[in-house]
C-alpha cells in the first residue's frame, strides 16, 4: 500500500524525530537523497550546469545542501535566491564552500535557459496559498525550460494536502519527497505537476492511519475474491444489474460485460434491454419483473442508461443489500433515502455528476477533488467513488481516502463508466466492502483500459474484455491458475 500523510502529521512526526537527532541531521538526510536523485538524472555530474531556485524556508535549505553536494562533484551550481537576506544560512554557506555561486531573481531566466538541471526549492510543505509574484515567475520558468526539473518535496505552487493548484506551479520531471508522500502528489491536478515521484526515507515514524492510500498489485491481489473448491454460483454471489432503457440498451450490455468479469457467480439483469443483453451474453439471468421480484441478489447496480426511471432506482434502494448507484441513478436517487439505508451504498459519479449533486461547477470539483469526494460521502452517508484521471474513493465516516492512478485518458470513452459499475457491483456481490469494491474495480478497470488502448483508442467493450488480463496481472503470474 502506498500511503500519504497530511502536512500536520508530517510536522508532528518531524518534531518528535528532530528531538532525538543532532541539529540539521534530517535536512542532511533529505539533501543526500535529493543530490543522489539529481546525480542519477544528470548521468555525468562533472561539468553539468545546475540552477537552484531557492525560497526562504527549509525547502530552499534542502536545495542548497544538495547543490553543495553536486558542486563538490564538479557541477557548476548557481543558486537563484528569492529572498537573499532570509535564505537558509547553513545551506548557503555550504554551497559557497563547495564553490557554488549566487544570483538574483533578475538573472533567473537566462540561467534556467542554459541549465541542464533545475532544482525547485522555492517552497515545500510550508507553502501557503498561491505563490507570491516573484515565486510564481520562477515557477513559470520551469514550464518552458528544456532542463530537467526536480522538485524538492513538492512542486512549488501545489497544495500539499489537497492536490489543488491555484495559479502558477512548477512542472517537474521528478519530485523527490521526504518521509512520506503528501496527498497532493497523488491527486490531480497537482499530481500532473510532480512528474515521477521518489520517496526518500528520512526515518519519520508515522501513525498507522494515513490520510490517503493507494492500492498496489499485492493489495489488490489480497482483496480479489477467489472461489473455494465447494463454491457454487450462488455462494460466489449474484449481482443484479438494473440498467439500460429502450433508448440506451448499450449501457445495460456494458454494465453486464463488466459484471461478468468481476467475480460474482452469476449476473441477473432487470430492465427493458433484456434481449440486447441476452444476445450478447447468453449466460445472464434475465428477468422481466422489477428488481424486488427478480430473485435474490447479493448486490445491485442501478442507474447506467436508466433515463428517467426513478421508480426502479427507488425500488433498488429499498433492497437490504449493497447498492451501487451510477449515472442517471445518481440524479434520480433521493438523498434521504440513501442516507436512511441500512446496507451500504456506493455512488460512482464523474466530476460533472458530482458537481450537479453538490450544486457547484464541474471545474470546482476537478480543482478540489478531495474536498468534493469527502463532502459527497458525508452528505449522502454513502461511499463515493469520484471518477477521473485519479479516481478517489471516500467512506462517509472519514478515514483514509483511496486514490487510484492506474487509469489512462483513453478511458474517457462512452460506456467505460458502465463497465466500471458492473465490475464494482460484481465485487460487492462477492462480498467486498463498498470501499474495497470501488477501489479494486477502479484499479482493474484502469489497468484494463491501458491494455485495451495500448496507445490507441479503444471502445468500452474492449476495456471489459481486458479485465481478465488485468485481474491475472494483479494476482501475479504464480497464482494465475488458482
Ligand atoms: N518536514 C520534515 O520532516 C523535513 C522537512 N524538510 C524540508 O523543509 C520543508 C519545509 O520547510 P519550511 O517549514 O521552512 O517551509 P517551506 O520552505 O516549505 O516554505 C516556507 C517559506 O516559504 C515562504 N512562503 C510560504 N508561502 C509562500 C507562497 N505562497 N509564495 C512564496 N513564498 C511562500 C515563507 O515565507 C517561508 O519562508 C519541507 O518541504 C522539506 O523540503 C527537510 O529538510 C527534511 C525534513
Ligand atoms: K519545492
Amino acid at each position: 500500500m502506498r500511503t500519504a500523510y497530511s502536512v500536520e502529521t508530517v510536522r508532528t512526526a518531524e518534531r518528535s524525530l528532530m528531538a532525538r537527532l543532532p541539529e540539521g541531521a534530517l535536512m542532511q538526510r533529505a539533501a543526500a537523497g535529493l543530490a543522489a536523485a539529481c546525480a542519477q538524472l544528470l548521468g555525468r555530474v562533472y561539468g553539468s550546469r545546475v540552477v537552484l531556485l531557492v525560497g526562504s524556508g527549509d525547502n530552499g535549505g534542502d536545495a542548497l545542501y544538495a547543490g553543495a553536494r553536486l558542486a563538490r562533484r564538479g557541477a557548476g551550481v548557481t543558486a537563484v535566491l528569492l529572498a537573499p537576506d532570509r535564505t537558509h544560512p547553513g545551506g548557503l554557506a555550504a554551497l559557497r564552500r563547495a564553490g557554488g555561486s549566487v544570483a538574483g531573481v533578475g538573472e533567473a531566466e537566462e540561467l534556467v535557459q542554459r541549465a541542464d538541471l533545475v532544482v525547485d526549492g522555492i517552497v515545500g510543505i510550508g507553502g501557503k496559498g498561491g505563490l507570491r509574484p516573484d515565486a510564481a515567475r520562477l515557477a513559470a520558468l520551469s514550464e518552458t525550460s528544456r532542463a530537467i526539473v526536480v522538485a524538492v518535496d513538492l512542486p512549488s505552487g501545489v497544495e500539499a494536502d489537497s492536490g489543488e493548484v491555484r495559479g502558477a506551479a512548477v512542472r517537474a520531471d521528478l519530485t523527490v519527497t521526504f518521509g512520506t508522500h503528501k496527498p497532493g502528489l497523488l491527486i490531480d491536478p497537482a499530481r500532473e505537476h510532480a512528474g515521477s515521484v521518489r520517496l526518500v526515507d528520512i526515518g519519520l515514524e508515522l501513525p498507522e492511519k494515513a490520510d490517503l492510500e493507494a492500492l498496489q498489485h499485492a493489495d489488490v491481489a489480497a482483496l480479489l475474491p477467489a472461489p473455494a473448491a465447494e463454491s457454487d454460483k450462488y455462494r460466489r454471489g449474484v449481482v443484479g444489474i438494473a440498467a439500460g432503457s429502450a433508448r440506451y440498451p448499450g449501457a445495460a450490455v456494458l454494465a453486464v460485460a463488466g459484471a461478468l468479469r468481476g467475480g460474482a457467480g452469476a449476473v441477473r439483469y432487470v430492465g427493458p434491454a433484456g434481449s440486447a443483453v441476452i444476445a450478447r451474453f447468453p449466460e445472464t439471468l434475465v428477468s422481466d419483473r422489477g428488481p424486488a421480484k427478480a430473485g435474490r441478489v447479493q448486490a445491485w447496480v442501478v442507474g447506467p442508461g436508466a433515463g428517467d426511471d426513478a421508480a426502479t432506482v427507488a425500488e433498488v434502494l429499498e433492497a437490504d443489500v449493497p447498492v451501487l448507484v451510477d449515472a442517471d441513478g445518481l440524479r434520480l436517487a433521493d438523498r434521504e433515502t440513501v442516507r436512511g439505508r441500512t446496507a451500504p451504498t456506493l455512488m460512482t459519479p464523474h466530476a460533472g455528476e458530482a458537481a450537479a449533486l453538490l450544486g457547484v461547477s464541474r471545474e470546482e470539483v476537478e480543482g478540489a477533488r478531495l474536498t468534493a469526494v469527502r463532502e459527497l460521502a458525508a452528505r449522502y452517508g454513502a461511499t463515493v467513488l469520484l471518477k477521473g484521471s485519479t479516481t478517489l474513493v471516500a467512506d462517509p465516516g472519514g478515514g483514509p481516502v483511496r486514490v487510484n492512478a492506474t487509469g489512462t485518458p483513453w478511458l474517457a470513452t462512452a460506456g467505460s463508466g458502465d463497465v466500471l459499475s458492473g465490475l464494482a457491483g460484481s465485487l460487492l456481490a462477492a462480498r467486498l466492502s463498498t470501499r474495497d469494491a470501488g477501489s479494486v474495480a477502479a484499479y482493474l478497470h484502469g489497468l484494463a483500459g491501458r491494455y485495451a488502448a495500448n496507445g490507441a483508442p479503444a471502445g468500452a467493450h474492449d476495456v471489459a474484455n481486458a479485465i481478465p488480463q488485468a485481474w491475472r496481472d494483479a494476482r501475479g503470474a504464480a497464482s494465475v491458475r488458482g
